[in-house]
């Protein structure tokens, strides 16, 4: 498999702040990675690290087998970014844009933009000065994906897009990855992650904590499930029941933290008149936690 992205022991420090500390990533050719973190995680340095906008500390960073800290920028062409703080001409409109920037990269050809533009409902004949938010940040996806990049690196694509623009969006990642294209974005939210991504890497405090497949991430979370009954149900009944950790019955509530696949916990609740279940994601913390114990209690 092709390496498209690695890195090594690569820091960055702002003054006395160790912003991102040793990071060690390989990313693939065909790979969808989101790196998730809270504010202040480390994200956006990363990022800003790969695009060479910023220099490190220590360590390497090789681009499709260039290593960037020794100078050479020839990788550049073959990336598509989109920046956390897009810049945009107000005066400008969509369309303008994508010309000059075409004009700038060498790909006259914007058939593709065009087709990405429709598909995320973005209209190319307004001024950027007047577009909202998510419409901005469509532009600024578009412009990434204008000239056919082979890896693109985006700061929080999604944040401002709407539900139907942000499915749009992940379903051009995935085809863009079945390609052969690499993508790393950032994101706060692990359900954009779990949806579009093959692998996650958290950061925390500028520590790379967690970098696992999504499905294996998902497998090892702990999930809360809170089942109702027509009447009253012994805990003792869930106990037993392969990978439950904590069982709390309230008499006709019984809630249950559950590790891995949940079938044999709710068969095992369909034996008695069950009214109702509810399943509760783990958020972000909690998955890092779980994950970073479960890790600690594997070793
Ligand atoms: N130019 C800078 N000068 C000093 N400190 C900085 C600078 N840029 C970032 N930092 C610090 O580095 C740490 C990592 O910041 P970074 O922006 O990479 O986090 P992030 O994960 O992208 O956060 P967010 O989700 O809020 O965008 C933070 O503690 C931040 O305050």
């Amino acid at each position: 498999m092709t390496v498209v992205v690695h890195t090594r022991q690569l820091t960055k420090n702002y003054g006395r702040r160790e912003a991102l500390h040793h990071l060690d990533l390989d990313l693939h050719a065909g790979e969808v990675y989101g790196l998730l973190g809270p504010n202040g995680a480390g994200k956006t340095t990363a990022i800003r690290l790969l695009m060479d906008l910023i220099r490190p500390t220590r360590g390497r960073i090789v681009l499709f087998g260039e290593d960037l800290t020794t100078g050479s920028v020839q990788a550049r062409q073959r990336i598509g970014y989109v920046p956390g703080d897009l810049g945009l001409y107000g005066r400008l409109t969509g369309e303008e844009h994508l010309r000059l920037l075409a004009g700038l990269r060498g790909h006259p050809d914007l058939t593709d933009a065009r087709v990405l533009a429709k598909r995320l409902d973005l209209d190319l004949s307004r001024r950027a000065g007047e577009l909202s938010k998510g419409n901005r940040q469509k532009l600024g996806i578009v412009q990434a994906f204008l000239h056919r990049p082979e890896l693109v690196i985006l700061d929080e694509p999604a944040s401002g897009l709407d539900p139907v623009a942000q499915r749009e969006f992940h379903a051009h990642l995935r085809e863009f990855a079945a390609e052969g294209g690499t993508a790393l974005f950032s994101s706060h939210v692990l359900s954009e992650v779990e949806q579009v991504a093959d692998r996650v890497g958290i950061l925390l405090s500028g520590s790379l904590v967690v970098d696992a497949k999504v499905a294996a991430l998902k497998a090892k979370a702990l999930r809360a499930l809170t089942f109702d009954f027509a009447e009253p149900v012994s805990a003792a009944v869930f106990e037993a029941v392969a990978g439950v950790q904590e069982v709390r019955s309230d008499g006709t509530r019984v809630h249950c933290r559950v590790v891995g696949p949940v079938g044999e916990l709710v068969r095992a609740a369909a034996l008695f008149p069950l009214v109702n279940v509810t399943s509760q994601e783990p958020d972000l913390q909690e998955i890092f936690l779980d994950y970073v114990e479960g890790e600690d209690r594997g070793r």
